[in-house]
């Protein structure tokens, strides 16, 4: 079984402007709200393309309400520990001339909450995989994820990070199966910036010495890179289309990876490929990607080994 952990769930208000000026009133021209928050996307997207999941995590207020609203709507399991007090945040994506995202902050969490949401993954055993995604709220310790994976080590579960900076390297000693930062995430953890596939290559080994298995760099409209935890890389460019919507492309990749494992025995150069075709599919799309989206891009893929 697959669990995703969300500790900060939102509606993402997805905006469209013709022009966005700072200090005025801006009107739109086209506006969705979506449940959204990292692990909530890949619940929505691996369900997309055939493979149940569970999405866990914290919800609160009436925005708590509509995001399993709308889990149910899609036919998405989910099991968040509610709070009392406080609402899920409003994210704010509005796209005009360029994109401006607006994250909030999210309800507190205490530690007796924490601990509901422990008691749940105490659960899962050997054969689950579990996806930690997403930034934690102020309130919560940053050492949150670490501690997860401390209590869940030793269990055979295969756990996928999708996070920023800290709490994606403190992490890495617990060998996560795979890790997903995008190119500039990867540079921002080294404090440098990458230019060249080398470069990129180098900087994911060095996550690799600190633990990782598998290192996934996700490139936007340049695609992507693979390195495997047997020393294999692979660079696939993105396929060509009209960019429609970024938000959870990223997500969308780690979903179309584990579909790839799934059905393709973790033949990881197939499940780099079909997750570069999901990526893709939902930055081509309104919503997140769907089946058949995904087959169509994927056949246009040709991902080649580097090394
Ligand atoms: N403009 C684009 N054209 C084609 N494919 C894209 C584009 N943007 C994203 N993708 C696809 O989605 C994948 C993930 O995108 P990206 O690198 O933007 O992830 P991310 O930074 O984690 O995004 P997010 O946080 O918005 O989910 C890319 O590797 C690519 O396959
Ligand atoms: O603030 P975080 O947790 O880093 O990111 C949250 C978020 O931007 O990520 C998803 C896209 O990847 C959106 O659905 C959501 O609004």
């Amino acid at each position: 079984m697959i669990y995703t952990v969300t500790f900060n769930p939102s509606l993402d208000y997805i905006v469209r402007l013709d022009q966005f000026t700072a200090g005025e009133i801006n009107r739109v021209n086209y506006e969705q709200v979506l449940a959204g928050g990292k692990g909530i996307n890949v619940s929505i997207v691996l369900h997309n393309l055939g493979h149940e999941s569970t999405a866990l995590g914290f919800v609160a207020g009436f925005t708590g309400d509509e995001i399993e609203r709308q889990l149910d709507a899609f036919s998405v399991r989910h099991a968040f520990v509610r709070l009392e007090k406080g609402f899920s945040r409003i994210n704010v994506k509005a796209k005009a001339q360029s994109e401006t995202e607006i994250n909030g902050q999210g309800p507190d969490i205490s530690e007796a909450k924490q601990q509901e949401l422990f008691t749940r993954l105490d659960r899962l055993g050997a054969g689950d995989t579990l996806v930690l995604a997403g930034s934690i709220p102020k309130t919560l310790p940053d050492d949150i994820y670490e501690r997860i994976m401390a209590r869940l080590a030793g269990r055979g579960i295969r756990i996928v990070v999708d996070a920023e900076k800290k709490l994606l390297l403190n992490v890495l000693k617990y060998h996560p199966f795979l890790i997903k930062p995008n190119n500039h995430e990867l540079g921002d953890m080294f404090g440098v910036t990458l230019k060249t596939d080398e470069e990129i290559l180098t900087y994911a080994k060095k996550l690799q010495e600190k633990g990782a298995e598998n290192v996934l760099i996700s490139m936007a409209g340049d695609g992507a890179i693979l390195l495997t935890a047997d020393g294999k890389s692979y660079k696939s460019p993105a396929p060509k289309g009209e960019l429609v919507n970024s938000v959870g492309a990223g997500d969308s990749m780690v979903a179309g990876f584990l579909t790839g494992c799934i059905e393709h025995a973790d033949d990881l150069a197939e499940a780099f490929a079909l997750g570069v075709a999901t990526g893709s599919a939902s930055a081509f799309s309104e919503n997140l990607a769907t089946r058949p989206e995904v087959a169509a891009l994927r056949a246009t893929i040709q991902a080649r080994q580097l090394n």
